[in-house]
């Protein structure tokens, strides 16, 4: 049974060659919950993942990493009692190209205290990847596949995913959700996913961290971010109206009907005339708030 990890980062910054990749970034990831990290290209969610993860040493600033059977905070930097509990998976791989999938698995299972070779197994089958193909040899999306096996058999208190599964097709990624679910469930751990397919995980999430030129825009759970605006759905004009005093993050029609995406707190009296004017309000979509959120200044209203 492994026990989540709780992670902070205190006024964390890495830069490379002078120019901040992550600039004081303050954080905290509550323990046993999925966190999705979110940013555009070179936001600098890679460079917080390798940070965290101790494959780092931060410029400024430090990460804390507590709770579980490690007790009090300590850095991962260096640290074999902190990064033995950390599995970090990128899509670069990280993976010995030249030894058979099965070698990766031994070795893994060496190497990872909590690894668990039912779920090993049994993702392997899933995944259909070749116990005896040489790592080199596996097509781009079982190399992520078996990336994501390792992430997952590895049960480690804080689990990071970088964008490890991206060169997967759909029916795989959707299998690689279904078995992060199940084995989260049975075995709760903090785990962190990168991603730039918000509206593909967002199910998935609990908290997220958005950041944007290395800085960190939000951090927040999900719902309390869609609680920043509402989707109004409804006859054109009746949405057009009732948009008029709002900031509206996206628009779609189909016909006579439009659905409008806006920011802004509804109060009662707001959904009372909403629903009075024949409107549904429902949640905002996370991908639209991330497009909003990290659009560049000057088209944000
Ligand atoms: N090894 C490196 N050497 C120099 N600059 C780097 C290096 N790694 C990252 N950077 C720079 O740091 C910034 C953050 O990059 P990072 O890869 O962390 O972003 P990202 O959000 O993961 O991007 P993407 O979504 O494109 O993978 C970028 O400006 C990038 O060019």
């Amino acid at each position: 049974m492994t026990t989540a990890l709780t992670v902070r980062t205190e006024e964390l910054s890495v830069r490379f060659a002078g120019a901040p990749a992550l600039d004081r970034l303050d954080l905290r990831l509550a323990p046993g919950k999925i966190h999705g990290l979110l940013g555009r290209n070179g936001s600098g969610k890679s460079t917080l993942a390798a940070t965290l993860a101790g494959f780092r040493r931060p410029d400024e600033g430090r990460v804390l990493i507590e709770g579980g059977d490690l007790g009090t905070a300590q850095e991962p930097y260096e640290n074999a009692v902190v990064t033995s509990r950390v599995c970090l998976i990128r899509e670069s791989g990280d993976l010995v190209e030249a030894v058979p999938v099965k070698q990766a698995i031994s070795l893994a299972a060496a190497l990872r205290p909590y690894w668990d070779a039912d779920v090993a197994g049994a993702l392997l089958d899933r995944f259909e990847i070749p116990l005896n193909k040489k790592i080199q040899k596996l097509s781009r999306g079982k190399k992520s596949a078996l990336g994501v096996v390792l992430g997952l058999a590895a049960r480690a208190p804080l689990t990071i995913f970088d964008e490890s599964y991206l060169g997967m097709d759909v029916p795989s990624r959707n299998l690689f959700y279904d078995a992060l679910l199940a084995d989260y469930t049975e075995v709760p751990r903090t785990i962190l996913l990168s991603t730039h397919l918000v509206s593909e995980v967002s199910a998935l999430l609990e908290e997220v961290v958005i950041l944007d030129n290395g800085r960190l825009v939000t951090q927040s759970p999900v719902d309390a971010l869609r609680g920043r605006g509402a989707s109004i759905v409804g006859p054109a004009a009746a949405v057009d109206e009732f948009t008029a005093g709002f900031a509206v993050l996206a628009e779609e029609r189909l016909g006579g009907t439009k659905s409008a995406t806006i920011l802004g707190d509804l109060d009662p009296a707001l959904l009372g005339q909403a629903t009075a004017a024949g409107l549904e309000v429902g949640p905002v979509g996370l991908q639209d708030l991330f497009v909003h959120l990290t659009a560049p200044t000057g088209a944000r209203s």
